[in-house]
């Protein structure tokens, strides 16, 4: 954790604290009442004077929504559709002035650096869930609060995750008219400008970084805990496996949940990456190190539009890992672009990756056996990391029926973050 040290939570007997061993691997380890919808936010948390918010509004375009201002801390909430970061900020130096509270909505992690570290989670009830987790042994830093102004009521509890410094927010906001969340004024003002091509529409995904051995464990505890459910990344994942990258420099270990409520082609997954490489540091190992431990690498934010969006982003000063030219030369890709309908020069003068390998895997839930594979694919695309330390970063993604993960795109992203990282040394 950023900062602070902490013990390794990961190194707990049972990965649902309180359940049996045996009982908590059940994927359907006990009927949890929990039904989280997609994240309502994500929380980042920037140390004392990092402006990074403003990228947020002049880069990518979020729009300001509200702001919260205490004399110690500044909250702002960021809108792109209906993906919203929560922008904390500290106004003063020093933790000693800052208590837990300070942060509504949240805990705080005490960031040396930049951190995305809660995402909040909708839930109908959430006495009954915060209950559910104390009893398996969760620590929960805020226990059920209700917030209330003139827009109505909010209730709210946050439990810590079992994956480094995350936590996430639980709120019931089914009470509450304003337009963010009590104690939030609302920003006015002319909406930022629409006409410039960005069109994101909501978290597709959030990837964490978890230490070596540490994704299984998570993956049961968002399992039993959160009543997640196991997603396949690649028809070629193994379940008990998970899906292996290795050769070619990449040696990694992702496993992937998404939310038991929620159209399977509007919920947010959660991916969970190890590192399995013996030699030498990668992207995954830097996070560790960098970040000071396990937490959140990266967040796709869904769009409609890739091309339009990135040309946008990029315009505006974003900067985008791009692939090595002969991803677009070699092994037939310009033809798998092509025979997917888009245009090999734009992509690559864009630097956007497009795989075809990922195609909806009929057993997963929610797969329409009427699709087509052959028309299905993704496009994605990643930004530099956004705070100054090599740790979290946004990504474009753009599905066309593909609900998985491309390896031709995550072996190239690899390669193009090692070699952005070899510069930097
Ligand atoms: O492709 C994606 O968006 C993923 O989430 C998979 C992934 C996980 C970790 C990495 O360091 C690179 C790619």
């Amino acid at each position: 954790m950023p900062g602070r040290s902490k013990p390794n939570r990961l190194s707990r007997a049972s990965p649902c604290p309180g359940i049996p061993f045996a009982r908590s691997l059940d994927p359907a380890c006990p009927a949890m009442a929990a039904l989280l919808s997609r994240p309502c936010f994500i929380s980042l948390h920037m140390p004392y004077r990092q402006g990074w918010a403003q990228d947020l509004v002049n880069t990518f375009r979020f729009q300001p929504v509200a702001m919260r201002e205490t004399p110690r801390v500044r909250q702002l909430a960021l809108r792109q559709g209906s993906a919203i970061f929560l922008v904390n900020e500290r106004l003063a130096l020093g933790p000693t002035s800052i208590s837990s509270r300070d942060f509504l909505y949240d805990v705080d992690p005490w960031p040396a650096l930049g951190t995305a570290s809660n995402i909040c989670f909708e839930v109908d009830d959430v006495p009954g869930l915060c209950k559910q987790l104390q009893s398996r042994g969760c620590s929960l830093p805020v226990p059920p609060t209700e917030v209330r102004d003139d827009g109505g009521s909010v209730t709210y509890g946050v439990v810590s995750s079992i994956v480094g410094n995350i936590s996430h927010t639980l709120l019931d906001r089914s009470r509450y008219r304003g337009p963010f969340l009590p104690g939030f004024q609302p920003i006015q003002g002319a909406p930022l400008a629409t006409g410039d091509g960005i069109a994101i529409t909501h978290f597709d995904h959030i990837t964490y970084v978890c230490p070596p051995g540490g994704a299984r464990a998570a993956l049961d505890w968002y399992q039993c805990c959160f009543g997640f459910r196991r997603f396949l990344l690649n028809p070629r994942e193994r379940p008990a496996e998970g899906y292996v990258l290795g050769g070619q420099g990449v040696g990694m270990l992702l496993l992937a949940l998404q939310s038991a409520q929620g159209a399977p082609a509007h919920g947010c997954k959660l991916v969970l990456a190890e590192s399995l490489s013996e030699n030498g540091t990668n992207q995954v190992d830097t996070f560790l190190e960098q970040h000071g431990g396990a937490g959140i690498q990266h967040v796709g934010l869904r769009t409609t539009d890739i091309v339009a969006t990135t040309r946008a982003l990029q315009q505006g000063g974003a900067r985008f890992f791009t692939p090595p030219a002969a991803y677009y030369s070699q092994g037939g890709k310009a033809e798998e672009i092509r025979g997917a309908g888009q245009d090999p020069h734009t992509l690559a003068e864009l630097g956007i990756l497009l795989d075809t390998t990922a195609p909806r895997d009929k057993d997963q839930p929610g797969a329409d056996a009427t699709e087509s594979p052959s028309q299905e694919y993704l496009m994605q695309i990643f930004t530099h990391p956004i705070f100054s330390e090599d740790t979290f970063f946004l990504e474009l993604i753009d599905r066309r029926g593909a609900p998985g993960f491309g390896e031709g795109n995550i072996r190239a992203l690899w390669k193009a973050v090692q070699v952005y990282m070899d510069q930097q040394q």
